[in-house]
């Protein structure tokens, strides 16, 4: 056997072709802290002092009415969005107001924007080994050797989204829903600690609902999963703990049956919507 050929093995992995274990420190407490964090745009404060704990392996739902600052908490945890006071901290050892928006990336914060954008030419397959290779944390001369591995990987994510009866198909010809899973699965192939996931279902058949409420609460346990969604008969079929926003600050926070009774919540958006859902 050859020197090649002994490194790509398949039942052997070794130490240096794997990816490095994630360096976040969640021995003292959360995976992702953020305490009183403000950001104004023009004078306008869209995030108010928010102070927000998600736990390692949570998953998480926000919601709140339009405006209430989902898509700029989420813009400052990926370090799209600086805020102007406040911190933020991934675990205990990375202070994310410190890092640029590649690093805080490659840390293993992963995003997952409302509309897929999977490249519809290609295959399921090689949309995930695209994905793969944008892996900063695989020495990129040893992607050649890491073939089995490399593969072992999108079988399992293929496995976890559903796709793999699909996975020589083009993306282009697979559903809203399907396209979501694979953006899901690109995601996946990172192997992030935290995923940061909006609006999920717009746009789904209610199968397509079902089946992304079985991924996502799959998904929780092995990393940490923060959902954004107004779709609040989604949010109830997921959702373990729920966070309000408004004005951009902490509203309410609790079970769904919790935050749902609450006055202030029903107040300034679950009333109206919940009629609407019913
Ligand atoms: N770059 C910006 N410049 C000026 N104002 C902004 C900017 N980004 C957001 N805002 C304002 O900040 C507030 C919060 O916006 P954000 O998009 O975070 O809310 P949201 O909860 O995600 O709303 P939606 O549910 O409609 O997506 C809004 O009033 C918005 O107009």
């Amino acid at each position: 056997m050859s020197l090649l050929q002994s490194l790509t093995t398949r039942d052997r992995v070794f130490d240096f072709m794997a990816p490095q274990a994630s360096p976040v420190d969640v021995r003292h407490g959360p995976i992702l802290y953020m305490e009183d964090v403000s950001v104004s745009f023009d004078g306008f404060k869209a995030i108010n002092n928010l102070n927000l704990t998600i736990d390692d392996g949570e998953l998480r739902c926000i919601i709140g009415p339009n405006g209430a600052g989902k898509t700029t908490m989420m813009d400052i945890i990926t370090g799209k969005t600086r805020p102007n006071e406040g911190s933020v901290w991934f675990g205990s050892r990375h202070n994310l107001l410190q890092m640029n928006e590649p690093d805080i990336a490659s840390l293993g914060i992963g995003r997952k924007f409302q509309k897929p954008t999977v490249f519809e030419a290609l295959s399921v397959f090689e949309n995930l080994e695209l994905a793969m290779a944008a892996d900063k944390r695989i020495l990129p001369t040893l992607t050649a050797r890491m073939t089995g591995e490399i593969k072992d990987r999108i079988d399992d994510v293929l496995e976890t989204i559903g796709l793999t009866e699909l996975r020589f198909q083009p993306a282009g010809i697979l559903s809203h829903g399907q396209k979501q899973w694979l953006e899901i699965g690109m995601l996946l192939m990172q192997r992030p600690r935290l995923l940061l996931v909006d609006e999920p279902v717009a746009g789904m058949t209610e199968q397509e609902m079902e089946r992304t409420a079985e991924l996502l609460t799959g998904l929780a346990g092995k990393q940490s999963v923060v959902v954004v969604e107004h779709d609040m008969g989604f949010v109830r079929s997921i959702a373990r703990k729920v966070t309000v926003l408004h004005q951009g600050s902490v509203l309410a926070e609790g079970s769904m049956d919790q935050v749902s009774s609450d006055p202030s919540v029903v107040e300034v958006y679950l009333g109206a919507d919940d009629e609407e859902a019913a």
